[in-house]
């Protein structure tokens, strides 16, 4: 199953790509309330959208209203054009800067970091992967252990981290709060917490943890999402009570085709995860709720749709790894349900699509003749020159 295949970064010739929807869907106005596609085409937009808004009383909005939200959508666009570059200098920025609290939790430590249930739970399901007994009799094994819990089919929950290392790593990104420097956060709702690959966690950290023993479970758990884990997306989520706060998070699917999401600190009240079934299948109206002790994971299919409930007090801090299968993905983007046509990006906006299968943007547009100003000639602004 999953691990002889190489990773990402070990195919010659490979770098990162983004599907190019990234820069053309899912531009969301609050003022409406609406997602809005947007190619750079104005009047393409005005064409489509023109005629079709309406305010709250169902009256067409006016053309000065329909240029706002093009203006708001036209400058989301721009921020998402620019946001490989801006992080390659932020990744400089930190790299000269910084200085790590903890060198030490850079790098694995199997033994000081990873629950010693994990590791057995890693290891059985790796004899698994190779034994010709079936999988199913180990994981009631696991399960009557309490190694491993199946919240519902497909939602697994067990324990990841030591205490000790859920100490060193929240202290090390306290520090690097601490120390103003730039960085970013995961997403619009979620402005606390940051990109874990800027700040240097993935070669002696997160790479291991993801190819030898997240890519185990992945492979035996959720066998129907993965053909082998190959890049990921790694972050941190803060949710606080307090006055700024982030407080709760919408309801929405992983780019991702199985998530990890691990639980490092914080004492809070209300902030379960909410989970409703895959997003490709009937929403199951009984949420599966999913309330994490610190150093305890769940693992899920990246398209099953999920939310935070709101914290009604204290704070808690997770982190969350969007892993990917590029054998999977290359078949389908799993934001635009396309297949995926790519544009060249910096590695910390890798979205994990591989060239050959996926094709190139412009290579698409220009035999096509379709859309040549959603893809991008200045190639030198989307590649990797951290490197
Ligand atoms: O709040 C959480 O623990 C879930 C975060 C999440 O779903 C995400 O960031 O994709
Ligand atoms: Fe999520």
């Amino acid at each position: 199953m999953a691990s002889s295949q190489p990773r990402k970064e070990e195919l010659s010739g490979s770098s990162a790509h983004m599907c190019e929807c990234r820069v053309t869907h899912n531009f969301f106005v609050r003022s409406v309330g609406m997602h809005f596609e947007y190619d750079g085409d104005d009047a393409e937009f005005q064409h489509r959208y023109g005629g079709q808004l309406v305010d709250g009383d169902g009256d067409a909005l006016s053309s000065l209203a329909v240029a706002g939200i093009l203006a708001e959508v036209r400058e989301q666009r721009a921020t998402r054009l620019q946001a490989p570059e801006e992080s390659l200098a932020r990744v400089q920025r930190i790299e000269q800067s910084y200085r790590r609290l903890h060198p030490e939790v850079y790098t694995i430590d199997p033994k000081a970091f990873l629950a010693e249930s994990f590791l057995e739970l890693v290891e059985v399901l790796r004899g698994c992967q190779t034994s010709l007994r079936g999988v199913s009799s180990s994981l009631e094994d696991l399960k009557s252990r309490g190694l491993l819990q199946e919240k519902r089919p497909g939602l697994w929950t067990f324990k990841v981290f030591t205490e000790a290392f859920c100490d060193l790593l929240e202290t090390e990104l306290a520090n690097f709060a601490a120390s103003g420097l730039p960085c970013t956060a995961p997403n619009t709702m979620n402005r606390h917490g940051v990109i874990l690959a800027e700040l240097g966690f993935y070669p002696g950290l997160l790479n291991p943890l993801v190819y030898e023993y997240v890519d185990v479970l992945a492979g035996q758990l959720l066998p129907d999402h993965t053909e082998g884990l190959d890049s990921y997306r790694a972050f941190t989520v803060l949710y606080d009570a307090a006055a700024d706060g982030d407080r709760d998070l919408a309801l929405h699917y992983d780019n991702a085709e199985v998530t990890l999401n691990v639980n490092i600190g914080g004492s809070w009240a209300g902030g379960q995860v909410a989970f409703y079934g895959l997003a490709t299948e009937e929403e199951s109206d009984t949420p599966a709720e999913i309330s994490l002790q610190r150093g305890h994971g769940v693992l899920h299919a990246g398209l099953d749709m999920h939310k935070a409930l709101p914290i009604t007090s204290g704070r808690r801090h997770n982190l969350v790894i969007w892993c990917r299968s590029s054998r999977v993905r290359n078949q389908l983007c799993p934001m635009c349900f396309r297949q995926p046509c790519v544009l060249p990006t910096c590695k910390y906006f890798d979205e994990g699509f591989t060239v050959p299968p996926c094709r190139l943007a412009c290579e698409q547009h220009s035999e096509t003749g379709c859309k040549p100003n959603s893809c991008h000639s200045d190639d030198d602004l989307y590649t990797d020159e951290a490197d």
